[in-house]
């Protein structure tokens, strides 16, 4: 298999380059790119580590050559936030550097599968999604909002707050990616009760994990370290799936419309990609609040992305 990491000389790109050169199966090729001048030398640095996964990098006029022959294409590229910044804001910058990339995936590997990461992905996952269309390769199980650091972080915290090891808790995280549309399925973690307090304390830490990380950093960016294994994570769960051993991610994809159009929920990957939208089961009747009122702000960031891609 072949994984492309486009943006992989930033802060994720490079945590999650190196996980997946540690990480990927034998005989796997892990494709670097990167505008930064820096990108060659991220994969020379990563190859003197001795596993069997061949690293190439490929600089800014070489998007082709990076993603050809790819399987599975991993985008962090773009501007992280900055203290006093939503994710909305970084709209104006993102936008364009995810829609040129997915262009580059449809014309060097339509049949790839695509996780987008670069934020705001409410919005850059409907984008790539018209990019994909509007070159007659959009294929909807293979396109995905990569929403996996929502779910380590909620598995982090619960662990934390009960005294657990977090590698045992399992919690799902459905709705989209930024502030009130990330919503955690605390009702649903096996073995584990909360009173009403925590369960709200617990949502909003989630929800604002983002801000934690960005103003802990001080204007040095956004979560990288945490963030390159979630997309790890993710990345090796799909790999599986379409090496054809399923597994179960939550992902925001394209699903069947009954909250959003896009939608994080648990997924089955499979031998094509997202085989299966599973169902979340049953709400408490808190967490059917959040996601009453969050779904209009959810499907306004939605509407923004096929808007500027159409
Ligand atoms: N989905 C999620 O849960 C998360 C998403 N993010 C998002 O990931 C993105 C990247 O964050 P960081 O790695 O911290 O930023 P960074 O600034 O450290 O790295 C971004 C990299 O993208 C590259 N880049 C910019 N334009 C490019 C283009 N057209 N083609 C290829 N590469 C390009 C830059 O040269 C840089 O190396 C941000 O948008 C951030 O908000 C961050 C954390 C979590
Ligand atoms: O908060 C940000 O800007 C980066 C991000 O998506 C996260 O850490 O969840």
């Amino acid at each position: 298999m072949k994984v492309a990491v486009l943006g992989a000389a930033g802060g994720i790109g490079q945590a999650l380059s190196l996980l997946l050169k540690t990480q990927l199966p034998a005989g796997s090729e892990l494709s670097l790119y990167d505008v930064a001048p820096v990108v060659p030398g991220v994969a020379v640095d990563l190859s003197h580590i001795p596993t069997d996964v061949k690293v190439t990098g490929f600089g800014k006029d070489d998007l082709a050559s990076a993603l050809v022959g790819s399987d599975i294409v991993l985008i962090p590229a773009g501007v992280p936030r900055k203290p006093g910044m939503d994710r909305s804001d970084l709209f104006n910058m993102n936008a364009g550097i995810v829609k040129n990339l997915v262009q580059g995936v449809a014309d060097n590997c339509p049949n790839a599968c695509v996780g987008i990461i670069t934020n705001p992905v409410n919005t850059t996952v409907p984008i790539a999604a018209e990019v994909l269309k509007q070159a007659g390769c959009y294929d909807k199980r293979k396109l995905f909002g990569v929403t996996t650091l929502d779910v380590i972080r909620s598995e982090a915290f619960v662990g934390e707050l009960r005294g657990l090891n977090p590698e045992n808790v399992q919690v799902p995280v459905i709705g989209g990616h930024s502030g009130t549309t990330i919503l955690p399925l605390l009702s649903q973690v096996e073995g584990v009760e909360f009173t009403e307090q925590e369960i709200k304390d617990l949502t909003h830490r989630i929800q604002n994990a983002g801000t934690e990380v960005v103003e802990a950093k001080a204007g040095g960016g956004s979560a990288t370290l945490s963030m390159g294994q979630a997309a790890a994570r993710f990345a090796l769960s799909l790999l599986k799936g379409l090496q054809g051993q399923d597994t179960i991610e939550c992902t925001y994809v394209e699903g069947p419309g009954d909250n959003a159009k896009f939608f994080a929920q648990p997924v089955r990957l499979g031998k094509n990609g997202a085989e299966e939208i599973l169902s979340y089961g049953k709400l408490s009747a808190f967490e059917q609040k959040c996601m009453d009122d969050m779904l209009d702000g959810l499907k306004g960031d939605i509407k923004t992305g096929i808007d500027f891609a159409s």
